[in-house]
């Protein structure tokens, strides 16, 4: 593979736009991604981050618009192509493989880099056996950064809400993205959890070398977090800036309190 140009963002839309009937869920979105930010997507319901999340990751094809990564156009290629040059994903709603094991749930993600082939697995050759025994001692391992190990024989679905999460997260960074996408990690989460959460975000961040853009409506972890916060409202961005001037514009406290907000805010 090329080496990527330090200077190329790890993630350019230009023009984007989905246009559901005739809903536009979003409208001319741009962002810029240079590498290692951690970028934040707010907005209140249906603003349409998630239809950006889900263009950018595969899973709707743009109306318009295009979606480069690390300088190369996603637009086009299927979610797994996607994810093996590199942009991991969580969803608003954890999907995992609710009746596997934690371990199982990580190694499935490993198997994208397994080095055996499909004769391999149909013969169970010594290859085979040796990169699945390779394979659980590197999920093990892994599970052990994210201090899941002593889960690992657990179905997943019998995890804490908390721990689910976490797994999550394991999962999609077991596929080595350089770009992650976290799509409300915090939902559903109690206070400790979430403080438990910014710590594991800023950890993942240093340890795994990511650029991270998040859509959060909890506004303590995205405050906290984020560097660069993008706000959408019915499709269109009306603000971008840092915490501290997202806070302070009128645009966006009448975006998440209705009209006149601003004036009293
Ligand atoms: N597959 C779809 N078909 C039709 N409309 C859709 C589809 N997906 C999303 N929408 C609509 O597009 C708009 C944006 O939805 P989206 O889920 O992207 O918003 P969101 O900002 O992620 O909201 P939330 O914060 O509630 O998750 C909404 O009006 C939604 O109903």
């Amino acid at each position: 593979m090329t080496p990527v140009n330090p200077s190329t963002p790890v993630l350019e839309v230009t023009g984007l736009a989905k246009i559901f009937g005739g809903l536009r869920a979003v409208s001319d979105f741009n962002m810029t991604i240079q590498k290692g930010e951690l970028v934040g997507l707010i907005g209140p319901n249906g603003a349409g981050k998630t239809t950006a999340f889900n263009m950018i990751t595969g899973l709707y094809f743009p109306t318009h618009g295009e979606i480069k990564f690390e300088g190369t156009s996603v637009v086009g290629l299927q979610p797994h192509e996607i994810t093996r040059m590199g942009i991991g994903r969580t969803f608003q709603n954890i999907r995992l493989f609710s009746n596997l094991s934690v371990l199982d749930n990580v190694r499935i993600a490993y198997h994208f880099h397994s080095g055996y082939s499909l004769t391999d697995g149909i013969l169970r050759n010594a290859n085979y056996s040796k990169n699945e025994r390779e394979l659980t001692e590197k999920t093990q391992d892994f599970l052990s950064i994210f201090h899941l190990n002593k889960f690992e024989g657990e179905i997943a679905k019998n995890l804490p809400y908390g721990q689910q999460r976490r797994l999550e997260i394991a999962r999609a960074l077991a596929c080595n993205p350089h770009l992650l996408l976290l799509d409300e990690p915090a939902a559903g989460m109690n206070p400790k959890e979430i403080t438990e959460l910014m710590d594991l975000i800023h950890f993942i961040r240093e340890k795994f070398d990511l650029t991270i853009l998040l859509i959060e409506h909890q506004m303590r972890l995205v405050m906290d977090i984020c560097e660069k916060i993008t706000v959408l409202d019915f499709g269109e961005v009306i603000a971008r800036g840092t915490p501290v001037e997202i806070q302070n514009n009128p645009k966006v406290v009448e975006a998440y309190l209705g009209k006149g907000a601003a004036n009293v805010a």
